[in-house]
């Protein structure tokens, strides 16, 4: 396994705001790895300084066998980066612009290309100042991934996205991913995070308290399921380790068909919820 991002004991302080409170992480070269957590927990900071955008107070950093701080031309040239607000009202056009951006790399994807992957083909001959809001986070996403990118961060990617883009925008992750691009994005959509992450870091107060894949974060996979149905019009819930068991009890009461049942386990969103909760 060949690490991309390795971080140890990173800590990042605002005057009397302890930001980032000492954040080990290790990022797997081809894998989605998705960071949640609430407004302020310190997600962007800590990416900015992956990203070398940012200095750190303390710790290591590793991206890509490069230190973010003595970043060189040709590890730039490596990441992309789509940031949270890229709102530079520009004159020129789609095309133009992915057509810029792509001269200054030295593998560049083809600009119609990446165009088309981020759905923009209908607007490539429109001004940027003329898109709608989603229309130009496109752009942003078109620009971070020009330059064939081994490792690419998206803060926030998907804000402002109406639904169809946002599948759209799975899509085009998932076609990254499929073809070795390391991801590291920033979300605050579960499905999302669900849906693209092989793995996920929850931080709360600069810290991170949970890591894992979605399905199993926070004991999801091994908690107890709720089994709920309708008994003569009052909704009755049991919480048990044999969901089948006591289906299989209910069908036997109702001789067959168990009114309006459903079988769940805890979501990922109830699972974050209860993480961000727990006090430090
Ligand atoms: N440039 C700055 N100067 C002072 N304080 C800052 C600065 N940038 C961030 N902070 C503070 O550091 C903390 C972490 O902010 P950060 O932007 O990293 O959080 P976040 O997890 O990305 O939040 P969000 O989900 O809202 O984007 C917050 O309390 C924020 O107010």
């Amino acid at each position: 396994m060949t690490t991309a991002v390795k971080v140890r004991g990173l800590t990042k302080r605002y005057g009397d705001v302890q930001a980032v409170g000492g954040i080990d992480l290790d990022i797997r070269a081809g894998e989605v790895f998705a960071i949640l957590g609430p407004n302020g927990a310190g997600k962007s900071t800590s990416v900015e300084i992956m990203e070398g955008y940012r200095t750190r107070d303390a710790g290591e950093v590793s991206v890509l066998g490069t230190d973010p701080n003595r970043p060189t031309r040709e590890w730039r040239s490596r990441i992309g980066i789509v940031l949270q607000t890229a709102d530079d009202v520009a004159e020129a056009t789609v095309r133009e612009t992915v057509r810029h951006f792509a001269g200054y790399y030295p593998n560049a994807k083809d600009p119609d290309e990446v165009i088309e992957q981020v759905g923009l083909t209908d607007k490539a001959g429109k001004r940027i100042r003329q898109l709608s809001g989603g229309q130009r986070r496109r752009v942003d996403v078109a620009l971070g991934v020009i330059g064939a990118p081994e490792l690419l961060f998206l803060d926030e990617p998907t804000t402002g996205f109406d639904p169809e883009a946002r599948r759209q925008f799975w899509g085009l992750i998932e076609g990254l991913a499929h073809n070795g691009t390391t991801i590291v994005l920033t979300t605050h959509y579960l499905d999302e995070a669900e849906a693209l992450a092989d793995r996920v870091a929850v931080v709360a107060r600069g810290r991170i308290v949970a890591e894992g894949e979605p399905k199993t974060l926070g004991g999801r996979a091994t908690a107890k399921a709720r089994v709920s149905w309708s008994d003569e019009g009052e909704r009755r819930t049991l919480e048990t380790d044999t969901p089948t068991r006591t289906v299989l009890e209910l069908t036997h009461r109702f001789d067959g068909e168990v009114p309006e049942l459903t079988v769940t386990r805890p979501s990922l969103e109830d699972v974050y919820l209860q993480l961000i909760e727990t006090p430090a």
